[in-house]
């Protein structure tokens, strides 16, 4: 059984995948915080824009097995259209993407991306996994396509992650999780982020796009 929050298609708006036709597959629940606002400033991740509790987004709800839920995903694609993408975020999605979900997608002809805070091991078989750690949590996953760091935050600074293989290394600036008037580039993190990237040119800048566009 898996539940899901919600799955549209969009355009990836994060990192290097940019600006890429996706199916997003938002898994719900989490392990660093109960998605609750009474508990967020006791969380180990405090910032966290998305609501990812229950099954009652779009296409929300309880899936009984990989290729019925598989089966959903694939009818949102355009149909007679390849270059098929899921990307399976949530909530954190370690915590229910297993192996027959991954072979159910690929006998589809997907390629599974996963966004992932790396605090869960993953199984094998995906092909593009980006780790965004939070906090003063443990990252496990040390080997990743990407390295999506939202920043700035105070337990969680660029130089903790230089075990991590990484194939690109972006920062993200940390938006508010709560403003509709939202002016990315007058952000002071987006500043930060600069400035950081400019002085440690392994980092690059990332930016939320779908909230400039104000799209999903
Ligand atoms: C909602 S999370 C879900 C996936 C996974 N739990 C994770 O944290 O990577 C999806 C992406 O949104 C980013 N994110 C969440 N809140 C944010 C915020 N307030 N500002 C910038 N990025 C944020 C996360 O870092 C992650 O890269
Ligand atoms: N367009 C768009 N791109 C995204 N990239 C990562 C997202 C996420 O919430 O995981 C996300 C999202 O929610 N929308
Ligand atoms: S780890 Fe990801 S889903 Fe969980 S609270 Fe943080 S940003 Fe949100
Ligand atoms: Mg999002």
């Amino acid at each position: 059984m898996y539940s899901i929050k919600e799955m549209f298609y969009s355009l990836q708006g994060e990192g290097a995948h940019t600006g890429r036709p996706a199916i997003f597959l938002r898994f719900s629940g989490c392990n660093l915080w109960s998605g609750l606002e009474k508990h967020r400033r006791e969380a180990i991740c405090q910032f966290c824009d998305t609501d990812f509790i229950g099954t009652d987004g779009q296409n929300g709800g309880k899936f009984k097995d990989a290729t019925t839920l598989a089966d959903t995903v694939s009818r949102l694609w355009p149909s007679n259209q390849q270059n098929r993408y899921v990307i399976c975020t949530g909530g954190e999605p370690a915590l229910q993407l297993d192996t027959e979900l991954i072979l159910a997608f690929k006998d589809l002809g997907f390629e599974v991306g996963i966004e992932t805070n790396g605090t869960l091991p993953l199984p094998k078989g995906i092909d593009w996994i980006c780790v965004s750690p939070k906090g003063r949590s443990t990252v496990v996953v040390k080997q990743c396509h990407e390295l999506k760091l939202v920043y700035p935050q105070p337990d969680a600074m660029p130089d903790r992650f230089t075990d991590i293989d990484a194939g690109v290394r972006y920062l993200s600036p940390k938006n508010p999780y709560d403003s509709d008037h939202l002016i990315i580039s007058e952000q002071s993190s987006t500043r930060a982020c600069i400035e950081y990237c400019l002085a440690h040119p392994q980092w690059r800048l990332c930016l939320q796009t779908h909230k400039i566009l104000k799209i999903d």
